[in-house]
């Protein structure tokens, strides 16, 4: 595919957003109050790992009740950071349960077995006896625990009928604290082969990466759109993407390819840099795979001798090298 974009602007690759806009953390109903997600790196992935046995698990659901899930857990923030293989297979492990009113789903000090994601019904939280806080229709809990491989921090019960999704202790960790990790490791690797970051030191990039966000995107899927203000940059990990500019030439719009990015190459830098509209519009050739950075780790993270380099890129104008 060309620079033409595919009409799929709007269809779904992981994130369902606009454009430029889907990096925005989201909180579908958390974190409780009070509570400080500490940093991914120290969630607890070691404690439990002999006794956490990890067995790929499918739970055969309907269409309707996997589009539910899709939806509910892409907003979830524990679950930003999943491939989609890795989001597939929570999806694929999730096991609808029916709540009664008054049922009890956890109790305060006791070991954490499962996370659960609400689908309908209401549930109150205690500690120490007392409420305090009630989810109504939406939402996840019981996640502290399994994170942390502490014991329940609250009792949850149900304030209505409801029915939840839950996702077991053992697939939680290993999907979620484990793809952690690994997305840490990936990333290391990835970044190491981005030329511009080579300057940056081992300690630097570790941050780097601890920063980074991975998306996908099909086969001529708009990334950014010229014209629009940028919030990231990308580094691509695998695949390709093409930057296009629309000009206007006797009244008609005319779109060309200006540029490719090839894998460990980046994009998306100059508006941060320049702080001006975004110069042109990038869409994936074929299937990408992007680590984004927003504007708040880039002006953090990169040293002034990268954005140096970046920026002397940015005005010579982009060559094509391969
Ligand atoms: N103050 C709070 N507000 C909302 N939810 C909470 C609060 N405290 C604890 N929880 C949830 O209740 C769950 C009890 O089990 P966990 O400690 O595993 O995870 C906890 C959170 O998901």
């Amino acid at each position: 595919m060309g620079c033409a974009a595919s009409s799929s602007e709007a269809r779904t690759t992981r994130k369902k957003a606009p454009v430029e806009e889907r990096f925005t953390p989201t909180f579908a109903a958390g974190p409780p109050k009070g509570h400080n997600y500490r940093r991914r790196n120290s969630i607890s992935a070691e404690a439990d790992r002999s006794t956490a046995k990890y067995v790929r698990k499918v739970v055969p659901k309907s269409a309707s009740e996997r589009a539910f899930l899709a939806r509910a857990v892409s907003g979830i923030f524990l679950f930003a950071d999943l491939h989609a293989t890795l989001l597939n297979d929570v999806l694929d492990a999730m096991e609808k349960k029916v709540v009664a009113d008054g049922e009890r789903l956890m109790a305060q000090g006791a070991k954490g077995d499962n996370f659960y994601v609400i689908e309908s019904g209401k549930y109150r939280v205690l500690k120490d006896g007392k409420q305090v806080f009630e989810y109504s229709g939406a939402g996840f809990f019981g996640e502290l625990a399994l994170m942390y491989n502490t014991s329940r921090s609250a009792t949850v019960e149900a304030a209505s009928a409801g029915v939840v999704w839950a996702l077991d202790r053992a697939t939680f960790r290993h999907l979620v604290t484990s793809a952690q990790e690994q997305r840490a490791k990936v990333s290391q690797e990835s970044l190491a082969k981005v030329v511009i970051l080579q300057s940056l030191s081992v300690a630097d990039r570790r941050r780097l990466g601890d920063a980074l966000v991975a998306r996908e995107y099909t086969d001529g899927e708009v990334v950014i759109v010229q014209g629009a203000y940028g919030g990231n940059m990308f580094l691509i990990e695998e695949g390709k993407a093409v930057a296009c500019q629309d000009a206007t030439v006797g009244g008609k719009v005319v779109r060309k390819e200006v540029f490719t990015h090839n894998a460990g190459d980046y994009f998306g830098e100059r508006a941060l840099i320049t702080d001006e509209p975004r110069a042109a519009t990038v869409l994936a050739r074929g299937p990408l795979k992007v680590w984004t950075i927003d504007r708040a780790a880039f002006e953090r993270l990169l040293g002034s001798d990268v954005k140096e380099r970046m920026l002397s890129r940015v005005k010579s104008g982009y060559t094509q090298s391969k």
